[in-house]
């Protein structure tokens, strides 16, 4: 018995699986605003194996689970399993080394540094809007363009560039690369619903033997997910191990003493750190892998929902255009203080990144027993009312940023509806007042904490950059081809429900000159 089994939820839906194919599956939106609306902010889930899990969206609760990493702090799974995937960067190092490894990229992420990263985006970005203007041939006519494809395109290259000083695809030219292919599929592979599962294998793993045993066992895997992760990663790990010595090579010889892509800063960095803070070279190549994975589907992600929503809103597609264009008065790129004073595009924004948080519920653990408080007494299994809730050592926690980005509560009853208007008015009271641990705009969209996002700032100034040029020269419709969202670690659209082919068509034309 457990003390969460006074907590309501669902029932059972699986003896093995309890909820979690339920509450992980492709179309669970409305299982995820079913138990959100019949339970509230704090749900008790069945999880694997028999064991039992909190979905949790109240604000008080999450302050003490996103910011106390002593006692709540990533799933060994989730750390071990990135770990085997991409290497030891921040996504699976814990306690001092992800510390340490905070602190050393802490500075690359800053606006100072930021700054000098605007010229970068803007090559990439030109390149991109000249490569869709190749395929939107007259004035008149409106083409069929998969967005999300080209947005994808331009966020490697721009995570590349300004990441890692390296260009992955030319963009005007269509020319396959074994890395962007590879990284395309990794996103999607590696946080499928049906890997949940399987990744929980991976601290027992671990204690297999040499890494060599476990990389032949997962060569050899009956499950082909298992054995196309290792393909894809071998592709990432190779080419990041190239670009690194590289890189490095060229940082020792004194060659690169001026670039700014984010890998340059750090190895300078490191070469200039005492020998306590330098991080070993494994550590800086995780980093490589990390970075990349954490900033490619989810920025363009973002950005291609962003141009789907105004395509189905185009009024605000012109509004916001107009701010952009007028911003634009003598055709120049919008500088970075420019770009960040433009509200419509801000509010744009920060309401495509509320409603449709790109990864939508994150985990935790609980390393010790503890105590979680509930900023409104619930009305337990038993009757009694509960205040807190007892935690034991090893409870799993399901971090819901959609349910605590929607919740009606704080967002007020049209919390479900896109409207960018709401952040031209002061926000409510009650989202005022909550006190939600996320480091942006009182949303969990990039969580908060110690393991709050660190490329928040870098990817903002990614879609800023990117949709300003994009709706410059473009305007968007909805295409023939519906757009269907599908939940994962990182949501994802396709053109049904059925298709596991990421991608989004809009019907894209030319802005008329006026
Ligand atoms: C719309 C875009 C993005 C969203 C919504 C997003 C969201 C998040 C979230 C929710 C986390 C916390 C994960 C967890 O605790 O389990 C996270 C962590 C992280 N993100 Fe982002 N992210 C975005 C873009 C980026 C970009 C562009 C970069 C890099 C340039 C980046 C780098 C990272 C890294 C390295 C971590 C791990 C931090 C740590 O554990 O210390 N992200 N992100």
């Amino acid at each position: 018995r457990s003390p969460l089994d006074k907590v309501p939820g669902p029932s059972r839906a699986s003896f093995l699986l309890g909820n979690a194919l339920q509450i992980s599956g492709r179309q669970s939106w409305d299982f995820h605003a079913e138990i959100a609306r019949k339970y509230g902010p704090v749900v008790k889930l069945h999880w694997l194996f028999g064991t039992s899990a909190l979905y949790v969206f109240d604000p008080l609760t999450l302050n003490h689970i996103i910011k106390d990493q002593v006692k709540f702090d990533q799933p060994a799974w989730y750390v071990e399993s990135h770990r085997m995937m991409l290497g030891p960067g921040l996504l699976s190092v814990t306690g001092d080394t992800h510390r340490k490894q905070r602190k050393m990229l802490t500075p690359v992420f800053s606006a100072k540094h930021l700054r000098t990263v605007v010229p970068i985006f803007y090559q990439v970005t030109d390149k991109l809007i000249q490569a869709i203007s190749a395929r939107v041939p007259t004035h008149s006519e409106s083409s069929d363009i998969d967005v999300l494809g080209w947005m994808s395109r331009a966020a490697l290259e721009l995570i590349g560039q300004g990441g890692i000083g390296y260009s992955f695809d030319p963009l005007v030219e269509d020319v396959s690369d074994a890395y962007a292919d590879a990284a395309k599929y990794f996103v999607i592979t590696a946080t499928s619903p049906e890997m949940i599962p399987l990744r929980q294998m991976a601290p027992i793993l671990k204690h297999l033997g040499p890494s060599w045993l476990l990389r032949c066992v997962m060569e050899k895997s009956p499950v082909r997910l298992v054995r196309r992760i290792v393909q894809i990663t071998d592709v990432l790990h190779e080419r990041s191990l190239d670009i690194f010595r590289e890189k490095r090579a060229a940082i020792e010889a004194g060659d690169d003493s001026d670039s700014k892509d984010i890998l340059s800063i750090m190895l300078r960095a490191n070469m200039a750190a005492s020998g306590d803070d330098q991080l070993p070279e494994d550590q800086l190549l995780g980093q490589m892998s990390t970075i990349i994975f954490a900033a490619m589907d989810t920025t363009s992600n973002a950005m291609a929902h962003t141009l789907q929503l105004l395509a189905e809103h185009p009024q605000v597609q012109t509004h916001l255009r107009r701010e952009i264009v007028d911003a634009k008065a003598d055709g120049n790129h919008l500088d970075y203080d420019q770009l960040h004073a433009l509200p419509y595009l801000d509010a744009v924004c920060r309401e495509t990144l509320r409603l449709h948080p790109v990864a939508p519920m994150i985990f935790r653990q609980a390393l010790e027993d503890a105590v979680l408080p509930l900023s409104h007494p619930i009305r337990a299994t038993d009757g009694t009312l509960l205040r807190e809730i007892a935690v034991p050592r090893g409870t799993n926690i399901l971090v819901s940023i959609l349910a605590c980005n929607r919740n009606k509560a704080l967002w007020g009853p049209d919390a479900d509806e896109w409207k960018p208007e709401r952040w031209r008015a002061p926000l409510p009271a009650e989202v005022e007042s909550a006190a939600v641990p996320g480091v942006y705009s009182n949303m969990m969209t990039f969580s908060g904490g110690a393991r709050g996002c660190i490329g928040f700032t870098f990817s903002q100034l990614e879609m800023k950059v990117v949709l300003s040029e994009m709706l410059a020269n473009f305007t968007f419709e909805l295409s023939e081809r519906p757009a269907v969202w599908n939940l994962a670690g990182v949501m994802y659209p396709t053109v049904s429900t059925e298709s596991a082919k990421q991608e989004l068509w809009l019907k894209v034309s030319k802005v008329h000159e006026e």
